[in-house]
């Protein structure tokens, strides 16, 4: 699967070997394997060690990338040099704020690089980093971006906005995917469904999930709604060239490339 088609990117704290085992169950488009926040440090060493062991056995089908600590840890170092000999297929790189730090992973893991964006420093430098060599996508990191911005935990996602479409605008104009941050409240089903659409509505690829309850909703948000790929194949079907009237509206051969994308997702998705 293409990055960019993923839909359902399920973190899980490494030293979780159960999570790991129950990943596999699960019909999420990525695994996280998370050495970072979700474990303490005296379990690091033991976080890679199962990170570097299941990304070898594999997730079935998903997608698998692990995300490492910040530079300037002690874990940095020994975690780049163990995944670039691993089976993940990509690194997730938390905090970042400049294109240096993505440039610098991506030259020892010789792995593509999805950047974390959680700070204002990084929203502001986010072209930047969209554009560095070996950068794949990006994450919003909403926990840490909401800190840094000072807005309060009960506060809903409004003082985010500029933020959000500032990174995708970031993420598209270096034609890299982009995607969502993860939604904490595990029991609030109808908010995280409202939150998936809302990312879907202004152009997210898909969502960091954080609970295996998530991934069917954030499947079916972002995954291609049946009734629009019926239309894009009937679209394709009848286009001719240049501007024409089809079923109503004018299309040109711009919407017949939009068609080509989404039922080349569909197609992604569903296999
Ligand atoms: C949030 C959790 C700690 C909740 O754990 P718990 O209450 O124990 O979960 P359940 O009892 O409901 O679990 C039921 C079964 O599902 C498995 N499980 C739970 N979570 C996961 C998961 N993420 N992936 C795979 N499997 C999972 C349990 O093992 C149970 O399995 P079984 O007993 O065999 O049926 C927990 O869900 C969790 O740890 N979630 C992930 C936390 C994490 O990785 N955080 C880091 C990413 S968040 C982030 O990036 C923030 C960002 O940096 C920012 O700034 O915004
Ligand atoms: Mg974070």
């Amino acid at each position: 699967m293409l990055l960019r088609h993923a839909r359902s990117l399920l973190f899980l704290p490494a030293s979780n070997r159960r999570a790991i085992t129950k990943a596999r169950t699960l019909p999420c488009d990525m695994v996280i394997l998370d050495l970072e926040d979700a474990v303490p440090d005296d379990r690091k060493e033991e976080a890679r060690a199962n990170a570097i062991e299941a990304a070898g056995e594999g997730f079935g089908g998903r997608l698998c990338a692990v995300r490492i600590n910040v530079e300037g840890t002690p874990w940095h170092g020994p975690e780049m040099v163990a995944i670039k000999r691993s089976r993940a297929d990509y690194v997730v790189l938390p905090k970042v704020e400049n294109l240096k730090q993505v440039k610098d992973v991506f030259s020892v893991c010789q792995k593509p690089i999805i950047a974390m964006i959680e700070s204002a420093t990084g929203v502001i430098a986010a072209a930047s980093i969209a554009s560095a060599e070996g950068a794949a996508g990006l994450f919003m990191g909403t926990n840490d971006l909401r800190q840094d911005l000072g807005i309060p935990p009960s506060a809903g996602r409004e003082g985010l906005s500029f933020a959000l479409q500032s990174v995708i605008l970031s993420a598209r104009a270096a034609r890299i995917a982009v995607f969502d941050g993860v939604f904490n409240r595990l029991d609030d089903e109808a908010g995280f469904e409202t939150e998936c659409a809302a990312g879907h509505a202004i152009g997210f690829d898909g969502k960091t999930l954080i609970h295996p309850s998530q991934v069917p909703v954030a499947n079916q948000v972002f995954g291609p709604d049946a009734q629009a790929v019926a239309d894009a194949r009937r679209l394709i079907e009848a286009a001719t060239g240049g501007a024409e009237r089809f079923e109503g509206r004018m299309i040109e051969s711009m919407h017949v490339e939009e068609a080509k994308a989404l039922v080349a997702r569909a197609e992604a998705v569903i296999s």
